[in-house]
């Protein structure tokens, strides 16, 4: 008990610990692709991130349905700091519009190298077409802790992670399968939800084992493996009623891409060609950078 009481008096921003954070330099993660500097997380919530506090709780198996393989960590981030990331990540991260997304990564052909993108065999500086349009960005800090302390809980590696805004209850995402070839055969993708709680809906393509329904809290994460993506649909579906109103959600996902189309594709459908847009937490908003 005394342990919680100190980490929610150490996330609970005080007015003697904000002069202290004001008087401190903030480091950020820098790249000539990013919109802006990306502030990056403070050290002791970087911590609960990663081993041994995170994950929580080890996952559950969900592969009772035919084709279907996911570990279901409720949760994954130790829900004292779920709040803290949430904010964070909705104010400091650029987002542009489709709905409210923003990408980083780059496909396993490549990697950055003194904020280069080198071949990732020859370390010789790649200029390719399907890169041209845009510039691959690094995952910044506030992300790579995340996917280190997946990747560590998993054993499958991450070079993309996506970040999906869901503003309210009406913003939804439709029944789709990640199936993308660029992510292989049997893609690992690591879901993660923070904020508003919301349903995770899942249906078989063509047989008929039953449907599945997750209830996404703050911190969850879903882990969907083997034949999940050729085999299954998810969706998030609209939330009314009392609960339409129950604020926002982020999702990040953590996903690898084996070939150049997947960093085309992620940059053209998640960062466009459109303006940057901020959380503006006076109008409490997205608007426009
Ligand atoms: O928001 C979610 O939990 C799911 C997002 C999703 O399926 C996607 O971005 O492909
Ligand atoms: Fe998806």
């Amino acid at each position: 008990m005394a342990e919680k009481r100190t980490l929610e008096a150490y996330f609970a921003p005080s007015a003697k610990r904000q002069r202290e954070a004001d008087d401190k330099p903030v480091s950020t993660s820098k790249h000539k692709s990013y919109p802006f500097d990306i502030i990056e997380i403070p050290e002791a919530l970087a911590e609960q991130l990663l081993p041994p506090n995170a994950p929580v709780k080890p996952g559950k198996n969900i592969d009772n349905r035919q084709d279907l393989n996911i570990l279901y960590y409720n949760p994954f981030i130790p829900k004292l700091c779920t709040r803290q990331l949430f904010e964070f990540l909705r104010t400091e991260l650029p987002f542009y519009r489709v709905e409210w997304t923003t990408v980083f990564g780059l496909d396993e052909t490549s990697r950055f190298k003194n904020g280069s993108v080198v071949d990732a065999k020859s370390e010789v500086l790649v200029s390719d077409r399907l890169y041209d349009r845009y510039p691959p960005r690094p995952i910044p800090q506030c992300l790579d802790t995340l996917r280190r302390s997946t990747e560590a809980a998993t054993g499958f590696k991450f070079n993309f992670c996506l970040v999906n805004y869901y503003a309210s209850g009406a913003d939804s995402i439709s029944y789709h399968s990640d199936d993308e070839k660029f992510l292989g055969p049997e893609p690992a993708i690591a879901s993660f939800s923070l904020g508003a709680q919301r349903d995770f809906l899942m249906k078989h393509k063509t047989a008929a084992p039953g449907s599945l329904k997750l209830v996404l809290g703050s911190g969850d994460m879903v882990l969907m493996r083997g034949k999940t993506q050729s085999q299954w649909l998810h969706s998030i579906p609209k939330r009314t009623g009392k609960h339409g109103e129950d604020g926002g959600r982020i999702n990040i996902t953590f996903r690898r891409a084996v070939t150049k189309d997947g960093t085309e594709n992620y940059y053209n459908y998640n960062v466009g060609r459109g303006p940057v847009y901020r959380w503006d937490r006076t109008r409490r908003e997205m608007k426009q950078a």
